[in-house]
């Protein structure tokens, strides 16, 4: 526990670093090696999330989403858990919440994964970092861990789970507890990691 706080303040201090110019032409890189992706192009659905500004920047991803006419949806915080709402366009108007990232009003439509069994969805899931066996380091309050085992237990729901980074957020062991979920891909601005290739090689 002690060891995850500590990795989160040396990697948002790392990325501190970054001028938004740089982020913004990794964030470039990755967004061109995800939607260069058969997992990208398979998607009918994409559970996005609206970027804080030390992460890889999802405005183009929604954006080209939409253009695609994907169904997209983002997450709002209720109580300890995410309810994805549909994104009508990206010039929505978005909710700031307690932590400065936009989300969804409460009136739009909700989107409910396991409502749509027949349709091939992308997560796109944040994380502080990530390692090849593809665990991930989150903010420490859990979200995505309990969405992540709210949409695995429910083995109709066909998601593929991507975490998104820059090159210098894949460490090489992210420290994982019981109820840490691997994504199904990382893709980064240089590699992509699979979840199934990699546990068999590493772990
Ligand atoms: N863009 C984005 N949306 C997301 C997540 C995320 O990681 N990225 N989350 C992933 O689960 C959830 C929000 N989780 C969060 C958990 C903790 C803090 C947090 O502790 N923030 C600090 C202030 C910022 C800082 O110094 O890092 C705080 O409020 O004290 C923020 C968000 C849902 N939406
Ligand atoms: N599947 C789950 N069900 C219930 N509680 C959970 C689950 N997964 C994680 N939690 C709780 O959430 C808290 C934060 O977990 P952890 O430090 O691993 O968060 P994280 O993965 O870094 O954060 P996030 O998912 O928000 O990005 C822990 O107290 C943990 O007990």
């Amino acid at each position: 526990m002690k060891e995850k706080s500590a990795l989160r303040r040396q990697i948002k201090s790392m990325l501190r670093q970054f001028a938004p110019e740089t982020l913004r032409e990794k964030s470039e890189r990755v967004t061109q090696r995800l939607m260069n992706s058969s997992a990208w192009r398979d998607a009918e659905v994409l559970l996005g999330f609206c970027s804080l500004p030390d992460e890889v920047d999802t405005t183009a991803l929604l954006i080209a989403a939409l253009h695609a006419g994907k169904t997209v949806a983002i997450p709002r915080i209720v109580a300890h858990e995410l309810a994805f709402h549909l994104l009508p366009e990206i010039d929505a108007h978005y909710v700031i919440n307690a932590f400065g990232i936009r989300e969804p009003a409460p009136d739009w439509p909700l989107f409910r994964p396991e409502a749509h069994h027949d349709r091939s969805m992308l997560v796109l899931t944040p994380g502080l970092a990530f390692d090849r066996c593809c665990y991930r380091l989150g903010r420490g309050k859990g979200f995505y861990d309990r969405f992540l085992s709210h949409i695995r237990s429910n083995s109709s729901i066909q998601a593929t789970t991507v975490g998104i980074c820059v090159a210098e957020q894949l460490i090489e062991r992210v420290p994982a507890d019981q109820h840490d979920l691997p994504v199904d891909l990382v893709i980064a601005e240089h590699e992509v990691f699979s979840r199934i290739a990699n546990q068999a090689l590493f772990r």
